[in-house]
């Protein structure tokens, strides 16, 4: 007999002994029991929609538990955020051997309601896996999802050195790297990395509605950047943004200093210093986004070359073997393509020292770069 396909995927040993319980099937919940699975952990789903738990365990999340199963060795919540302080108290009271953790995008706030309600929270260690995407639901479920992400836990003094080794194992399994945090610096973190620029994304997509079609036909690469996750859920946003006001504001007041300093430097812009102001503020938004760890990070180590290529069947692969027989290193690859345009832009990231030998070496074999 064929092995079930999880079985034939899973070629790494897990850390995680014992089942997992995964409350909420939705991105978040089944991406962690897509990755698991892949693992062979034994996990078991629950939802408050049964079509989402439905569609959670035909993907491959997990299965539905059943009223014999065992209790679980560590309960995930992966609920909306106003839910997850009483669903974090009815796991603790139902599993009362387990350890329970919750992904939520917010920490202090259902924290502080646990502690309000006088839930015993020794077993409960909170978190959050900094990886997403902009729509929710088991359908756009990643086992990939948290790979090389942050994952944030949030323990106390009194966290048990078990229950802290069990949720770092899922972490860990499902390839994140761990790090560290209060409440209340995860939220003023998150506040700055993830919620101001949502919200700035959102409401300068919004400025598009009334454009006409023939200007928003010139938008590139910019203005996609810059608006990605304002496709983001509202409702899950709304969420969040409640649950951290209070850094949220003052981050957006700042910012709208900034907005203000700029107006103000633009509208008397022949004065003298006003140029000045404006190149300040905008070589400041250079060293901020120097500051982005990533592959290119703050070591500025690599430059971008960028390659035109015909909008047909295999060009892409043909540029990439080609800079492999030109013996040039390609250390990140970007893709740009204008809807209607018969050309695509592929940005390869390569080293300065041979970013002038990959220019003349591409165009001598017939390709064009910027
Ligand atoms: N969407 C994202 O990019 C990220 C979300 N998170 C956090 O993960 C959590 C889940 O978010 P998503 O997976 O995106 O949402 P989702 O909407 O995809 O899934 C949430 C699921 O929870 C279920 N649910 C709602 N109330 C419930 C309850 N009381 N009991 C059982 N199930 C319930 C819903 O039916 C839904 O299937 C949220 O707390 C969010 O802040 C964390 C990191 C990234
Ligand atoms: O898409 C992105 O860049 C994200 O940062 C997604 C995201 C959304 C919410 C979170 O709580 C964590 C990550």
């Amino acid at each position: 007999m064929n092995e079930p396909a999880s079985r034939v995927h899973s070629t790494v040993r897990s850390r995680v002994h014992g089942t997992v319980h995964i409350v909420g099937a939705g991105l978040l919940g089944s991406s962690i029991g897509l990755g698991l699975r892949e693992r062979d952990v034994d996990v078991t789903l629950e939802d408050l929609s049964p079509t989402s738990l439905a569609l959670a365990a035909d993907y491959g999340a997990g299965r539905v538990r059943a009223a014999e199963d065992p209790h679980p060795a560590i309960v995930v919540v992966a609920t909306p955020p106003d839910v997850t302080a009483d669903t974090v108290e009815r796991m603790l009271a139902t599993y009362p051997s387990a350890v329970v953790t919750d992904v939520a995008s917010v920490k202090l706030a259902p924290y502080l309601e646990l502690v309000r309600r006088g839930v015993d929270l020794t077993n409960y260690v909170g978190s959050h896996p900094m990886a997403g995407r902009e729509r929710g639901g088991a359908i756009m479920a990643r086992a990939d999802l948290f790979t090389a992400r942050p994952w944030v836990i949030c323990r106390d003094g009194e966290t048990p050195a078990e229950a802290l080794a069990l949720v770092e194992a899922v972490a860990l399994d499902l390839g994140a790297v761990l790090l560290e945090m209060t409440p209340e610096e995860h939220d003023r973190s998150v506040g700055l990395v993830s919620h101001l620029p949502q919200v700035v994304s959102s409401l300068l997509a919004a400025q598009l509605i009334p454009a006409t079609e023939q200007a928003i036909g010139l938008a590139g690469g910019g203005l996609r950047d810059t608006t990605r996750i304002a496709s983001s859920d509202p409702e899950l946003w709304v969420q969040i943004l409640g649950a951290n006001r209070e850094p949220v504001i003052a981050l957006l007041e700042s910012f709208a200093t900034d907005i203000e300093r700029f107006t103000e430097a633009l509208r008397a812009v022949d004065e003298p210093g006003s140029k000045r102001k404006l190149a300040d503020l905008l070589s400041s938004g250079m060293r901020g986004v120097g500051r982005i760890p990533g592959k290119h990070g703050t070591s500025e180590r690599f430059v971008t070359v960028t390659v035109l290529i015909d909008d047909k069947p295999g060009e892409l692969g043909r540029l990439l073997t080609e800079l492999g027989e030109l013996g040039i290193n390609m250390e990140d690859l970007r893709l740009e393509h204008s809807p209607g345009a018969q050309i695509g832009f592929a940005e390869i990231a390569i080293l300065p020292e041979v970013a002038d030998r990959a220019v003349t070496d591409l165009a001598a074999r017939g390709w064009r770069t910027l």
